[in-house]
C-alpha cells in the first residue's frame, strides 16, 4: 500500500476515530460484564509487564519529552506501573449506599454502572504517567476507552499498545489514536457515542473541549494549569524548605501543573532565604537527558522554549531583576547539544503581583520571589490569580498551617512538603484550574454513572 499524502491524513486521522468508536462499542458489553476481580487482574498483568520494560520506556520517554532519564526511571514510569496497580486494587473496595424509609416500607439503594466509552486527552509533559492516570480507573471501572496522547510525545502510548494483548487486555477495551488535537482530539471530543472526557492540558483546549462537548451533555473532568503559590513563613525549616522548594519549581523543567512559580517569603527571612534558594538553583544542573548528574533535561520544543523565555523578557523589561539562570549565568552543554531547548533554572526578584509572569502559567523552569508581612496578606496575594490548583505552605506552627491552608483557594495544599500523592484522595483544581476530581472514589464516581432504586416491602 503507497503512503498517505498530506491531503488525505487528516480524513484518516477522523477515520481511525471512527474505527476506535467501533472496536470499543463492539467490546463494551464483555468487558463490562465481566467482575471487578477479572478486570482487576488484567490491570496488575498489565503493571506487570510495564515494570518489566521499564528501562526501556524511560529511555523513551526520555528522548521524546526531553526530561532526563533518571527522572523518567525514578517517577514516570514507576507511576505508570503504579496507576494500574493501584486501581487494580481499589476497584474491588467499593461499596454503594443504602438507606431505610421505615414507616413508608421502603429500602434505597445506589447502583453504579461504567459509563460506555471514555475519551481520555492527555499532554505531553508526564506523557505515560498522565495517560495511564486515566486509562487506569476507566478500564477498572468497566468502560472501554478511547485515549490520544499528545501528538508531541505519543511513544510511550505506542509502546504501550503492544503489552495489551499480552496483558490479556480484549481487543477493544483500549483504543489509542495518534495525531493533532484539532484534527483526532476534536472528533473524539464531538463523537456522540463518547459520552464522557478526562482531558489535562491547557486552559483555552478545555473551553473548546467544553464548547464542542456541550451539545451532547457530556460528563467532564477538566484538570488544567496553576500559578502555584508557595508561601515561606519566618519559622520555616529552611534545611528543608529551600531544595524541597527548588525541587517543586524545577521539577521536569518546570513542566508539570504543580510546579511552583510564585514565592512568598516572610520579610524577617526574606534575604535569607533568596540567598540559600538562589545558591540552591544554581546546583540545579541542566545537562543532556542522559546525564546521570543532571537535574534538568531539555524543554518540549522550540515554540515553548521562546514563550518562556519571553516571560523572562517581560520581567526584566518591567524592572524586575533575574537573580540568576536566563541571561545571567552561562549554560554549558556539549557542543553537540547547544542547539537543543535546553535553558537555565531562572529566578526572578522584585516584581509586581500585576506582572504576567505572576498572573499567567509559564509551565517552564522560572520562578518569582516575593516578600509578605502578615498571614492575611499573603492569603490574599495567593488567591489573587484565577487559578487554583497546588499550593504549598512552610511553617512549624502547626495552627497556622492548618489555618492558612483552609482559607487557600487550591484543590491541593502541601504543608512542609511537595507532590506527596495519596492517590485514595481527591486530585484536581478549583477556579480555572479545573472541573472534577480523581482519585480512587472521585475516578470511580466519575467513569460510573449512579442510579437510586427504591423496593417497597
Ligand atoms: N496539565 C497542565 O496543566 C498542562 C498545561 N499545559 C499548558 O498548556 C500550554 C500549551 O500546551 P499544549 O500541548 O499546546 O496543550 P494542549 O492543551 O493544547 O494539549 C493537551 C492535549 O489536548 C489535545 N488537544 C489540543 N487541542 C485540542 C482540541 N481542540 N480538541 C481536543 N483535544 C485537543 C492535544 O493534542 C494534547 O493531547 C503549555 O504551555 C502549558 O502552559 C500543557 C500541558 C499540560
Ligand atoms: N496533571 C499533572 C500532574 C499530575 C501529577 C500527579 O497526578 O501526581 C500535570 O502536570 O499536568
Amino acid at each position: 500500500m503507497s503512503e498517505p499524502d498530506e491531503a488525505s491524513l487528516p480524513v484518516l486521522q477522523v477515520m481511525e476515530v471512527e474505527a476506535a468508536v467501533e472496536a470499543a462499542r463492539a467490546a463494551f458489553p464483555g468487558w463490562a460484564n465481566r467482575s471487578p476481580q477479572e478486570r482487576s487482574q488484567v490491570l496488575h498483568r498489565l503493571a506487570d509487564l510495564l515494570e518489566q520494560s521499564l528501562e526501556e520506556l524511560a529511555q523513551a520517554e526520555s528522548k521524546d519529552q526531553g526530561k532526563t532519564v533518571a527522572l523518567a526511571r525514578a517517577m514516570d514510569i514507576p507511576r505508570s506501573v503504579q496507576n494500574f496497580r493501584f486501581f487494580a486494587s481499589s476497584i474491588l473496595h467499593h461499596t454503594s449506599e443504602c438507606t431505610q424509609m421505615d414507616h413508608v416500607g421502603c429500602l434505597h439503594y445506589t447502583v453504579r454502572t461504567p459509563v460506555g466509552i471514555a475519551g481520555l486527552i492527555s499532554p505531553w509533559n508526564l506523557p505515560l504517567y498522565l495517560l495511564t492516570w486515566k486509562i487506569a480507573p476507566a478500564i477498572a471501572a468497566g468502560n472501554t476507552v478511547i485515549a490520544k496522547p499528545s501528538e508531541l510525545t505519543s511513544v510511550t502510548a505506542w509502546m504501550m499498545c503492544k503489552l495489551l494483548e499480552k496483558a490479556g487486555v480484549p481487543p477493544g477495551v483500549v483504543n489509542i489514536v495518534f495525531g493533532t488535537g484539532p484534527r483526532v482530539g476534536e472528533a473524539l471530543v464531538s463523537h456522540p457515542e463518547v459520552p464522557l472526557i478526562s482531558f489535562t492540558g491547557s486552559q483555552p483546549t478545555a473551553e473548546r473541549i467544553t464548547q464542542l462537548s456541550a451539545p451532547h451533555f457530556k460528563k467532564l473532568c477538566l484538570e488544567l494549569g496553576g500559578k502555584n503559590p508557595a508561601i515561606i513563613f519566618e519559622d520555616a525549616n529552611l534545611e528543608e524548605c529551600v531544595p524541597t522548594t527548588v525541587r517543586s519549581s524545577f521539577a521536569n523543567q518546570g513542566e508539570i501543573c504543580l510546579c511552583t512559580s510564585r514565592i512568598f517569603v516572610q520579610k524577617r527571612i526574606y534575604s535569607e532565604f533568596l540567598k540559600r534558594f538562589v545558591a540552591a538553583t544554581r546546583m540545579w544542573k541542566v545537562g543532556i537527558p542522559s546525564d546521570p548528574s543532571a537535574s534538568m533535561g531539555a524543554l518540549i520544543s522550540k515554540t515553548h522554549l521562546e514563550k518562556v523565555r519571553s516571560y523572562i523578557e517581560r520581567a526584566r523589561a518591567e524592572g524586575a531583576r533575574i537573580l540568576c539562570g536566563e541571561g545571567v549565568d552561562t549554560l554549558s552543554l556539549p557542543p553537540g547539544n547547544r542547539g537543543g531547548y535546553f535553558m537555565l533554572p531562572t529566578v526572578i526578584t522584585d516584581i509586581k503581583d500585576e506582572s504576567r509572569c505572576m498572573k499567567e502559567e509559564i509551565f517552564g523552569p522560572v520562578t518569582c520571589v516575593v516578600p509578605f508581612e502578615s498571614e492575611e496578606e499573603v492569603i490574599e496575594r495567593a488567591n489573587s490569580v484565577k487559578y487554583g490548583l497546588a499550593a504549598t505552605v512552610w511553617s512549624s506552627n502547626v495552627g497556622r498551617v492548618h489555618r492558612v491552608a483552609k482559607k487557600l483557594q487550591s484543590g491541593l495544599v502541601w504543608t512542609n512538603c511537595w507532590l506527596i500523592r495519596e492517590l485514595n484522595l481527591p486530585f484536581g483544581g478549583m477556579k480555572s484550574s479545573g472541573i472534577g476530581r480523581e482519585g480512587a472514589k472521585d475516578s470511580y464516581n466519575f467513569f460510573t454513572e449512579i442510579k437510586t432504586v427504591t423496593v417497597k416491602h
